[in-house]
């Protein structure tokens, strides 16, 4: 990264009710992530995305996650979202086939060259760095190693993976990322926020946006 962001933002990932919603508006959280891939425990269909989306105020983004999704989805998807995120092998062409604001979610295998990724990827408003499984595209609750990140990168990183409030504080002060990206570690199940849990990252967050340094 360029510079070390002032603030490092939140996004709350995998919300699936309103209540949640609704708290993490609350307490601040600046992105809220819907999933879109069925085959996800944390999945929302449109009508729910629609009921979850209508919670949020202006200046907070809706986030809606796809996997290799059928272009239909995501334009049915769109109305009620502000930026999207493509955590499956979307090329850089279909990122930007929706003519919207997009994200893409890379899963840190050994040997991914995020220089190479960012190029490739050039169009996106960020990228968002994730454990990597094999066949688990998202949502694994794993950290993976914050040093593989190099610090010339010049696209804004999104920090996911296995991030919790015990964590956060150590990953910000780290890799001094544009935002970090939460989901098992606030839950109490999966789609399911733990209210202290989210209001405990928040305030991690804002601990570790006192104490760092910032260059930018
Ligand atoms: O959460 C899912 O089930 C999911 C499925 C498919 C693609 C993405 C998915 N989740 C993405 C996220 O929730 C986060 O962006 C990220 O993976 C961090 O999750 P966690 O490690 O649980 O904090």
């Amino acid at each position: 990264m360029s510079a070390v962001p002032a603030r490092t933002r939140i996004k709350f990932c995998g919300l699936t009710r309103p209540a949640d919603v609704r708290r993490a508006v609350a307490l601040g959280v600046d992105a809220l992530g819907f999933v879109l891939w069925p085959a996800s425990k944390r999945a929302v269909d449109v009508a729910t995305l629609a009921e979850l989306a209508a919670e949020v105020p202006a200046f907070v983004t809706r986030v809606g996650l796809f996997v290799d999704a059928a272009p239909e989805l995501v334009e049915q998807c769109a109305p009620h979202l502000d930026l999207l995120q493509f955590h499956g092998n979307e090329s850089p062409a279909e990122c930007e086939r929706y003519g919207r604001a997009w994200i893409k979610a890379l899963r840190m295998r050994d040997g991914l060259d995020l220089h190479r990724e960012a190029a490739r990827y050039s169009a996106s408003s960020a990228l968002l760095l994730d454990a990597y499984r094999p066949g688990v595209p998202g949502g694994t609750g794993e950290v993976f190693d914050w040093s593989r990140i190099p610090a010339t990168l010049t696209k804004p990183v999104i920090l996911a993976g296995g991030l919790t409030p015990d964590n956060i504080g150590r990953a910000i002060h780290q890799v001094g990322p544009h935002a970090v990206d939460v989901s098992g570690g606030i839950e109490a199940f999966p789609g399911g926020k733990e209210s202290a849990a989210m209001a405990a990252f928040v305030r991690e967050v804002a601990i570790a946006n006192q104490t760092r340094k910032t260059t930018g």
